[in-house]
């Protein structure tokens, strides 16, 4: 589970009343098989690949289904297991298949009365049907009436390159939408609303998988850029490189293969002009099968005609000026991650300009003294400006460790005072 998703509600544990149940625990105890991005930014396989997501009903009362009389969550009937439950799980398995880009991957399964499976539908990029029309596409006019909808994501209910899918779903007489993470678009949310207003029963389950599954999507719709990653790999004395700019290698087979899985992890990969010319960078994830970031070199310097970043799978991209602006023009282009493996110069950059959401550094235990260190000018002059971090992650590597930090919330907040 990504360490950024966070939810108010409770835990599945939280509610003894469905949890008790032993039928629910065994519905519940999936597993989900990770099809394109088998590994998660901390380094272990992909959430969706190992464990079984965790299910949790809303307890804000919201989500309500609309003809509830009490204010208690809807429960699935332990007699009557309830087939919503695996079609949430095969909904966030089949998302997957989608693209990474500017919408976010969905998945949708029809689910009928009696308990079968109708039909399924993925999202497969923006200005294609959402997850939920795929799936309805696939029924002839009158079989989705008094069926179960489950979809990873709400319905949305605007008009963009699509219809609205709530209208969707009424007009084909859906009688019940379970969904799992909300939309928080101004225009598309709201669906769920919709589908109530028209006697649909809506409910809205807390499934972190759900959420997991979208969180740089969520992140580039808050913030308007991607995530950052910030990596570097330094010596026990905090040096990226030695006196005469050679720095390959630092750390060893385990921590480097670590990298190529961050690498595939992420949709785009970094670096300034200064490491293109010092270290004649690939820039590729080195797994088979895995899949390649883009390659992102900012600077004005031009990259050398010979260098090894032109062999690379994706074509190129160079930015220049200001980070913000480049960052934006990088989700504008579906970019939803960058994995910044910079030097000095970039990493500061960033780290100065408050545009990092987590840190990874791989410590060897070796030393190289000198002053080529890990970071320069991260706008830090006094100790009361320090950068405070949160350590979320520690983990052995063969010799090496990596740490993985983000930015202290309480140092946010003091940027956003200044
Ligand atoms: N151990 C490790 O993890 C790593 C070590 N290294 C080592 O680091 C050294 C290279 O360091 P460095 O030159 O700092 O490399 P960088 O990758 O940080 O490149 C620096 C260049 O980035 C460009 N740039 C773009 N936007 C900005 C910005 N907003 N602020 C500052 N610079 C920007 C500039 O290019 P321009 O001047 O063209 O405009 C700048 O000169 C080498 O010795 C290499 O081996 C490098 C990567 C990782
Ligand atoms: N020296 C160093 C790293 N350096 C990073 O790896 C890049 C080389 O990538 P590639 O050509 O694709 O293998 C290099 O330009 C720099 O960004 N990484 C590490 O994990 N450990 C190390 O000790």
């Amino acid at each position: 589970m990504y360490a950024h998703v966070e939810s108010s509600a409770p835990r599945c544990g939280e509610i003894p009343h469905l949890w008790s149940k032993p039928t629910n625990q065994r519905k519940l105890a999936w597993q989900v098989k990770f099809l394109r991005r088998p590994y998660s930014r901390d380094g272990r396989q992909h959430p969706l690949s190992s464990r079984a997501p965790d299910i949790r009903l809303d307890p804000t009362g919201v989500e309500m289904p609309m003809n509830a009389t009490t204010s208690e969550p809807a429960q699935p009937d332990a007699a009557q297991p309830d087939a919503a439950q695996g079609a949430m799980a095969h909904a966030l398995q089949i998302a997957l298949r989608g693209p990474r880009t500017l919408n976010p991957q969905t998945g949708a399964v029809v689910v009928s009365a009696d308990g079968r499976t109708l039909a399924e539908g993925w999202h497969r990029g923006a200005g294609t049907p959402h997850a939920e029309v795929d799936a309805l596409s696939k029924l002839s006019p009158g079989e989705a009436e008094g069926a179960t909808m489950v979809v990873t994501l709400e319905p949305c209910n605007h008009f963009g390159r699509t219809g609205p899918c709530a209208l969707a779903l009424i007009e084909a007489g859906i009688s019940r939408v379970v969904y799992g993470a909300a939309d928080p678009g101004i225009e598309s949310g709201s669906g769920a609303e919709r589908l109530r207003e028209a006697g649909v029963q809506v409910e809205r389950w807390a499934v972190d998988e759900a959420e997991a599954l979208i969180a740089d999507w969520l992140l580039v719709q808050r913030t308007g850029r991607p995530r950052v990653t910030v990596k570097w790999a330094q010596s026990l004395d905090g040096r990226t490189a030695a006196a005469d700019g050679t720095s390959q290698w630092i750390t060893g087979d385990a921590a480097r293969e670590h990298v190529h899985q961050q690498r595939a992890a992420h949709d785009a990969i970094a670096v300034g002009t200064g490491t293109v010319i010092a270290d004649d960078p690939r820039l590729t994830a080195r797994i088979e099968g895995a899949s390649q970031p883009r390659p992102v070199v900012f600077g004005t310097r031009s990259v050398p005609a010979d260098a090894r970043i032109r062999e690379h799978p994706h074509e190129f991209q160079q930015v220049s000026g200001d980070l913000t602006a480049s960052l934006e023009l990088l989700a504008s282009q579906g970019v939803q991650s960058v994995y910044v493996e910079g030097g000095p110069t970039l990493a500061s950059a960033f780290l100065r300009e408050g545009l990092v959401d987590d840190i990874h550094v791989y410590i060897a235990p070796t030393l190289l003294g000198g002053d080529r260190l890990a970071t320069g000018d991260v706008g830090v002059t006094t100790i009361g400006q320090q950068l405070r971090l949160a350590v979320s992650k520690t983990q052995q590597l063969g010799d090496d460790i990596l740490l993985i930090a983000h930015p202290a919330a309480d140092a946010a907040a003091k940027k956003e005072d200044a």
